[in-house]
């Protein structure tokens, strides 16, 4: 267990987290008790869905008892210092603790991947553990309203759980999607790059929905802000749309709390209760939407991958490499740069397959292609033209560059051991070809390019293999060096 400097003291990682979690459920007990306008229910009661959402992110801590009785006395002290009989403060506190330990229950069980909000149905699964931590704390704590304040059972029931349903469904998403780390763990600066570099126009758009909830109060202003959100959701990602999902729509009720349109007062309560459910259901609108976008863009890059990579070693394939090197030498052309082509093919590669198994002769494949790109640059252009024969695409480039390229990578390979038999290591060499131009003229295709370094790949073959072939001769301190 690490030990870290934490308020000038020295203390264990998990000790560290206790004291942040029983601190950050004090704040939020008080924070909920100060808006208690209706004797006993808190208008907002953060506490339980902060504390869940913590202990899931942090499992080692939820495993401890002792998490769980700091939290529980986190609460008690809280409602103690407000003035709360110890009896109502036992018992209510009791009710929260229940509803944190049945959503945690619920939760536990699913992936982490669902509970990141990777999957279709993570969204569902939040209200589905939502509604059952909201009850499980709805239910004790109005009979405990009842018994001590004479509360009618069903309507204390009703509007403590839609409390804790808008808690929940508001503030888990942003901690269960937060960045990886506690709070001085963050890389803030990623973080604002990425803020920096994300699209205006939502954002100023979920400001002015915001303003318009405040214009145009009534019962359905909170729907003025589902457009903007949902924008938000395609631009800003889950965690950035869950957080100012949560930032919209907490201002929006605080607005029409000021504005009179909601009120928690026991005339009010019913409206209050509807209200509440409404705003914490529509808040899986944006949420949805931006899980969706995500899968869809991952399914995406994952598509496009397959289709411009080899399956099996992952370079690239020979249409994608046909495409961008086009594209390339036709560039090279135009600006009179250099470039330069190898094809690249092992030796006696049938015999391995023979000898040594097909399994084997795959491996060596992949061997040789993370070889290969180990020694070129971000710009080379590296593709399997079909079963063992490769070819590279090195723009500006001379030829000197190239042979260099090609003797370091053929001496890399036929150094390399592969697996045994009968005690004689297997060793693979590779033979290339290589045509280098500089100029790039306008007639030079990639396709007459490669069949001159294919002609030279030739050569090296026919003069015994493991050596690369020039196409046209290099001067001979350039071999020399290379
Ligand atoms: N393991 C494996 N073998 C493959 C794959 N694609 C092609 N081959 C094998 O590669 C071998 C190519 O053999 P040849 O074209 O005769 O060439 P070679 O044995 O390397 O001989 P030289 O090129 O003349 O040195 C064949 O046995 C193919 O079955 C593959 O994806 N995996």
């Amino acid at each position: 267990m690490s030990s870290q400097r934490f308020l000038s003291l020295s203390v264990s990682a998990a000790t560290r987290d206790q004291l942040v979690l029983t601190a950050v459920v004090f704040v939020a007990c008080v924070l909920g008790i100060l808006s208690r306008p209706a004797g006993y229910i808190a208008v907002i009661w953060p506490a339980n869905a902060l504390l869940l959402g913590l202990l899931l992110r942090n499992r080692a801590l939820a495993l401890q008892p002792l998490s769980w009785l700091l939290a529980f006395s986190a609460y008690l002290v809280a409602d103690l210092v407000t003035g709360s009989d110890f009896g109502v403060a036992l018992s209510m506190n009791l009710a929260n603790l229940l509803g944190v330990a049945a959503g945690w229950l619920y939760f536990r069980r699913q992936s982490a991947s669902m509970l990141e909000f990777k999957r279709q149905h993570s969204v569902l699964h939040l209200l589905a553990g939502s509604a059952v931590a909201a009850l499980a704390s709805a239910l004790p704590g109005a009979l405990a309203s009842g018994h001590f304040f004479g509360a009618p059972l069903w309507p204390t029931l009703q509007r403590w759980f839609a409390g804790e349903l808008f808690d929940m469904l508001l503030i888990l998403p942003v901690l269960l999607r937060a960045p990886q780390g506690w709070m001085w763990q963050w890389r803030w600066t990623l973080l604002l790059k990425g803020a920096r570099a994300a699209p205006r126009a939502p954002l100023a758009a979920l400001l002015v929905s915001i303003a318009l909830v405040h214009l145009l109060q009534g019962p359905g202003a909170v729907g003025y802000l589902v457009p903007a959100l949902v924008w938000c959701a395609m631009g800003y990602g889950v965690w950035g749309t869950a957080l100012l999902t949560l930032l919209a729509c907490t201002s929006a009720t605080a607005l029409l709390l000021a504005g009179g349109v909601v009120g928690f007062s026991q005339t009010l309560i019913h409206g209050a209760t509807s209200f509440q459910v409404g705003v914490g259901l529509i808040s899986l609108a944006p949420l949805t939407v931006s899980v969706a976008h995500e899968l869809r863009a991952r399914a995406l890059r994952k598509l496009r991958f397959a289709l411009n990579h080899d399956e099996l070693t992952n370079a690239l394939s020979r249409r994608t490499l046909m495409e961008r090197g086009r594209r390339l030498v036709q560039r090279m052309a135009r600006e009179g740069g250099a470039v330069a082509i190898l094809m690249a093919d092992l030796d006696h590669f049938k015999r391995i397959n023979d000898s040594y198994g097909h399994a084997q002769g795959d491996l060596v494949l992949r061997h040789f292609t993370a070889l290969a790109l180990r020694n070129l640059r971000a710009q080379d252009l590296f593709g399997r033209i079909g079963g063992e024969e490769f070819a590279l695409v090195l723009p500006e480039a001379s030829a000197e560059q190239a042979l260099a390229v090609a003797e370091r990578i053929r001496n890399q390979m036929r150094e390399h051991p592969f697996g045994q038999r009968d005690g004689i290591p297997l060793y693979v060499t590779v033979s290339m070809g290589l045509r280098a131009a500089w100029p790039v003229r306008p007639d030079d295709t990639l396709e007459r390019l490669l069949s001159e370094a294919d002609a030279a790949l030739y050569h090296a073959k026919k003069s015994g293999r493991d050596q690369v072939h020039c196409h046209s001769p290099l001067p001979a301190a350039a071999v020399g060096t290379a």
